[in-house]
């Protein structure tokens, strides 16, 4: 009983009109930057989710890290965790995401986003310094990653490797960003840190095999 009624409540959350993962068909904005990079953004993509957050809060099982940085060590500024190929994504809205992404990218992409790094920043002092995702295949290959944001809005800056900031997209609330083509070789991403106050924010990034 205790389980029909748990998987009851879960399908009708899901499926209230509170939740909802729309098609993405007509609903990205292509920006074509330089050397073959481009991104693609959806505003409000992720129906009703202010209300996924507080869940992605408490069931994704944060942690921090620390790295060594020159001759210190020191604290990464975001908690973050990593979902893996085949690992079970912690909301039905990021699996129907997951699923609609695969779907809407499959022939331009080729392969399906297996992965779902998690970033968690607590405030306007959390932040992800200047870099290109180019782990891996990503160094060398064009790819796309996905970027789902959750809770209040963060921008995230663009610039060509090493030059101006170019363009900056507010990100939250259910907003989509895709980076591709080039984008993690010939562009560097960051969400700069930020003396305003501003709420906590959830970003997770859907990535194929073997890029980081
Ligand atoms: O939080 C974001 O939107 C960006 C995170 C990011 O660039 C990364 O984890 O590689
Ligand atoms: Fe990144």
């Amino acid at each position: 009983m205790l389980a029909t009624m748990t998987t009851d409540f879960q399908a009708s959350l899901f499926t209230s009109a509170a939740v909802e993962v729309p098609s993405l068909q007509g609903l990205v904005r292509r920006v074509t930057l330089s050397d073959g990079a481009w991104v693609d953004v959806a505003r409000g993509w992720v129906r009703g989710a202010d209300q996924v957050f507080p869940r992605l809060v408490h069931d994704i099982p944060w942690h921090a890290e620390r790295r060594e940085m020159y001759d210190r060590v020191v604290d990464v500024p975001r908690l973050l965790h990593q979902y893996g190929i085949g690992d079970e994504l912690p909301h039905a809205a990021l699996t129907a995401a997951r699923n609609e992404l695969n779907r809407h990218y499959a022939a331009e992409l080729g392969e399906e986003f297996v992965t779902a790094g998690c970033c968690y920043y607590r405030d306007g002092r959390d932040s992800v310094a200047w870099h290109g995702d180019r782990i891996g295949r990503s160094r060398t290959e064009d790819t796309m990653v996905a970027i789902v944001s959750f809770g209040a809005p963060r921008q995230l800056s663009l610039r060509p490797n090493g030059g101006q900031v170019h363009s900056s997209h507010p990100l939250g609330h259910g907003d989509l960003i895709v980076m591709g083509g080039s984008c993690q070789r010939t562009w560097e991403h960051a969400i700069l840190k930020t003396a305003k106050a501003v709420g906590p924010r959830i970003s997770v990034q859907f990535r194929p095999f073997n890029v980081f």
